[in-house]
């Protein structure tokens, strides 16, 4: 495709909505939930965070691509949104530091995607109507067709996505500290690795599915962690809660972080549901209940631990969202754990939360001095 596309591209949603674009990316067809994104920056981290697998990311932010792109800046190997719709295109980008242009980027990861979508009219209405699905398409121009497309599109609710961009094999990445830290792969973005590994963890990485209790018992780490991931917590939870049980039988320090959170919620018998609409973005309020203070977070998640389902002989809530009052952050009561819905390595992001990371460190040290 040349840069500058007047190819036309619609996008068709299940409730029958359907707006007229220009095509961007790859030319094609694609669909999954339609989520949006509030971030003003960091486009290239939120299309590669595997979390985003099987969604539709729309930008409230009206200008993308303007400034190209950089290798560094991804969260994983390859981009994990199933497709783009923006407001504005920037088919040429001005940074010094990119390597790339976000066109040629969208068509290499074969990103089917839409430019000249009035993006605020279609956020307002997923917010009153709900998170809902859609299909983008620039080489099938029916409405109709489309939007019974987006209608019969799987439902997110049910769906188990983590073991389709997890590793393989499990791998080791060293730092020249002395923890060990053993984290779990339901999607893992690069930053959360990095954060681990400037405080002095060595990270052995294992896929989402397997047995691996023989290797952990072997490799005795000083701490377990739980990733974020893709898709509805209960479909992971059928086969992931074997290994967070095992973490808990151990008696080790547990971090979870989005999915990661939910699943050691789940392993407590607490439920999650699905919400009306999910958070996305790097500007929301969250209270810390310990200290009282207000930190301004970056999230994203569609599901949330049900409040209602809450045994308090099991958890205390650490952190609230202040915008809609759903839980943001768990202590564990019957083993060493804490957890967050949101992302404290934020990326993009404010930095405010990163001290969850520390609050671990500190669990770790404090068991390894007990077992000296
Ligand atoms: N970032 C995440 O780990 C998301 C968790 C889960 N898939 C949700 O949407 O709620």
């Amino acid at each position: 495709m040349s840069l500058y596309s007047r190819d036309k591209a619609i996008i068709a949603l299940s409730d029958g909505t359907v707006e007229h674009g220009y095509a961007i990316g790859k030319k094609g067809t694609t669909g999954g939930e339609l989520c949006f994104n509030t971030s003003m920056v960091g486009y290239q981290e939120i299309f590669t965070d595997p979390s985003y697998y099987g969604q539709l990311m729309m930008m409230t932010y009206p200008h993308i691509g303007n400034y190209g792109t950089m290798s560094r800046d991804d969260e994983a190997r390859r981009v994990m949104i199933a497709g783009l719709i923006v407001r504005s295109f920037s088919w040429e980008h001005s940074n010094s530091q990119a390597d790339g242009n976000l066109q040629q980027y969208l068509e290499r990861n074969e990103v089917v995607g839409i430019t000249g979508i009035d993006t605020r009219k279609l956020v307002r209405h997923i917010r009153s109507k709900g998170v809902m699905n859609a299909v983008i398409s620039s080489d099938e121009l029916d409405e109709e067709r489309l939007v019974q497309k987006a209608r019969d599109w799987d439902d997110m609710v049910g769906l188990e996505l983590a073991t389709e961009v997890t590793r393989d094999e499990p791998q080791t990445v060293h730092s020249d500290g002395p923890f060990k830290v053993a984290a779990f792969d339901y999607g893992i973005k690069q930053s959360i690795i990095d954060n681990f590994v400037k405080r002095g963890c060595t990270l052995r990485i294992f896929p989402a599915k397997g047995d691996f209790r023989e290797e952990l018992e072997q490799w005795n780490p000083d701490g377990f962690f739980f990733s974020n991931g893709p898709g509805d917590p209960d479909a992971t939870a059928k086969y992931a809660l074997d290994i967070v049980d095992y973490a808990k039988e151990t008696g080790k320090p547990i971090f979870g972080i989005c999915l990661g959170h939910q699943l050691m919620a789940l392993s407590e018998g607490i439920s999650t549901k699905k919400m009306f609409v999910g958070h996305r973005g790097a500007n929301h309020p969250v209270k810390n209940l310990d200290t009282g203070l207000v930190e301004i977070t970056t999230q994203n998640h569609g599901f949330a631990v049900d409040e209602e389902a809450l045994d308090e002989s099991r958890v205390d809530i650490t952190h609230k969202n202040l915008n809609d009052g759903t839980i943001e952050g768990l202590r564990f009561k019957n083993f060493p754990g804490i957890s967050v819905q949101y992302h404290p390595e934020a990326s993009p992001g404010p930095h405010d939360s990163r001290y969850l990371f520390n609050q671990f460190m500190d669990m770790i040290k404090e068991g390894k001095k007990e077992m000296a």
